[in-house]
């Protein structure tokens, strides 16, 4: 059975996320002109992004990538952000990017912010493909951000429901009969 048959409502259509990843890229591009940014893909959400921005980003930038958890599969965040895989290099003097596929409670990103205070990274920015302020609880923000999301778990282009519909071109609702 197709996944598609799953979606409700399609938010974003792949030409949307295209046209936000090169917005991104250009912007990146600019800000970071000789500074070599190595960008932090937190898995698992973010990894379909990650690689269409970079190739918009016609500049020097290294990539890593650090797995981190809290939805364990559901619509809610935990709020125990767990980190499964640590960078493999230091990130001492570096101009350090995230690059995260949603920020929604802030939970993820306020917890990576905490721990990386104490690595002396050189700056630390966050780029986040879409952002859905509705249930914010703790004060981050995006310094770059493609997209804004209404209140609803959205799933494709990277993000999950129970681990499926990652694989989805586009940015949809799923259908209520498929929360079971
Ligand atoms: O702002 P928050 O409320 O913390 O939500 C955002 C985070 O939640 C999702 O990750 P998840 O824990 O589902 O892991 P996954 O990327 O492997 O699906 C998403 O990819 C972000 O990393
Ligand atoms: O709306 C969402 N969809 C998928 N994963 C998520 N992680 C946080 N919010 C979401
Ligand atoms: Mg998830």
């Amino acid at each position: 059975m197709s996944m598609n048959q799953d979606i409700q409502e399609v938010l974003f259509t792949p030409e949307e996320i295209a046209a936000a990843n090169q917005r991104l890229g250009q912007q990146i591009a600019h800000d970071y002109q000789g500074k070599n940014p190595l960008l932090v893909c937190v898995l698992k959400g973010a990894i379909l992004f990650l690689t269409d921005l970079i190739r918009q980003i016609p500049e020097s930038v290294e990539i890593d990538f650090m797995d981190v958890s809290s939805y364990h599969g559901g619509t809610t965040s935990s709020g125990d952000v767990k980190i499964i895989k640590d960078l493999d290099v230091s990130v001492a003097g570096r101009d350090v990017i995230f690059v995260e596929d949603i920020i929604d409670t802030g939970n993820t990103l306020k917890a990576l912010g905490d721990l990386f205070a104490s690595r002396k990274a050189k700056s630390v920015k966050i780029v986040s493909l879409v952002d859905k302020p509705a249930h914010r609880n703790q004060s981050v923000k995006a310094d770059y951000v493609g997209l804004s999301c209404p209140d609803k778990f959205i799933v494709g282009y990277g993000m999950d429901y129970q681990d499926r519909y990652r694989n989805l071109p586009y940015i949809g609702v799923l259908k209520p009969e498929v929360y079971l």
